[in-house]
């Protein structure tokens, strides 16, 4: 039998920036894997590495010392295209500020990352579309940024990120910019993708959204001191049984 390969796996991963002659360590010998399938969180204070790794993590930055692997390649011996493609196909980001271009409507701006797949223009669309259907936002596919909500921008970016069918969700303080209500739908929604399959990695400092994820990795000093798994919630029992 063969065993399946950990979506990705972090071995020994540093990663020290030099500037100026000072070197600066923001993480340190990290090692774990992430499977497909999984939801995790991200935590630790401010400084302690969480954007330096999910750098790594999303193929924008190489470890200075140990090695990423995506289902099995080691991404340093990839050319720099090879890392964009890969990149382009295989993970969705999803920032704290939306980054939508604010110039695009909705679907437009979902659509975006395909033509860096060199999807034609009538796919794309209608891809879009899907996928601004599965975040709840294709009745405001012709809406610019500028006339929707926090949460609703952030659903539409939710949907950027899925549009390639990434095989991970990268995920950067996703709630950050919202109430707690809006930021719990958010979250919720990052739940239901997560049950279809969907392996969602969130970077933030916010403990109830670790408190979804099953499992939280947590950096101090870029260093991993846990990576705790709790047992799913049991299903709630409905009144009167
Ligand atoms: N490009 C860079 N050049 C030099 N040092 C950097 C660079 N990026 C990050 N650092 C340093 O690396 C350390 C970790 O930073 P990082 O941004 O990864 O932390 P973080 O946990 O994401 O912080 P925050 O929660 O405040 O965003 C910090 O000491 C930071 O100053």
């Amino acid at each position: 039998m063969t065993a399946t390969l950990p979506l990705i796996s972090l071995r020994s991963v540093g990663r020290t920036y030099r500037t100026d002659g000072i070197a600066v360590t923001a993480v340190r010998n990290v090692t774990f894997d992430v499977d497909q399938g999984e939801i995790l969180a991200v935590m630790g204070p401010s400084g302690s590495g969480k954007s330096t790794l999910m750098n790594m993590i999303g193929l924008l930055d190489l470890p200075s010392e140990g090695a990423i692997y995506l289902e099995g390649t080691n991404v340093a011996d990839l050319s720099e295209d090879r890392r964009s493609t890969l990149r382009a196909r295989s993970i969705g980001f999803v920032f704290q500020s939306y980054n939508l271009l604010a110039r695009h409507n909705a679907i437009e701006n979902v659509a975006l990352p395909l033509v860096y797949c060199g999807v034609g223009h009538k796919e794309r669309l209608g891809r879009a579309e899907q996928s601004l259907e599965a975040v709840g936002m294709l009745h405001r596919a012709h809406h610019f940024p500028r006339q929707l909500s926090g949460g609703e921008q952030q659903r539409v970016a939710i949907a950027r990120a899925l549009i390639a069918s990434p095989l991970i969700i990268l995920a950067d303080e996703p709630t950050g910019a919202l109430d707690s209500r809006t930021g719990a739908e958010i979250l919720a929604l990052f739940a239901a993708l997560n049950q279809r399959g969907q392996t969602v990695v969130m970077i933030t400092h916010d403990p109830r959204i670790a408190m979804q994820c099953r499992r939280t990795i947590r950096l101090h000093d870029g260093e991993l001191v846990s990576d705790e798994t709790i047992a799913p919630l049991l299903p709630r029992r409905s009144i009167g049984s």
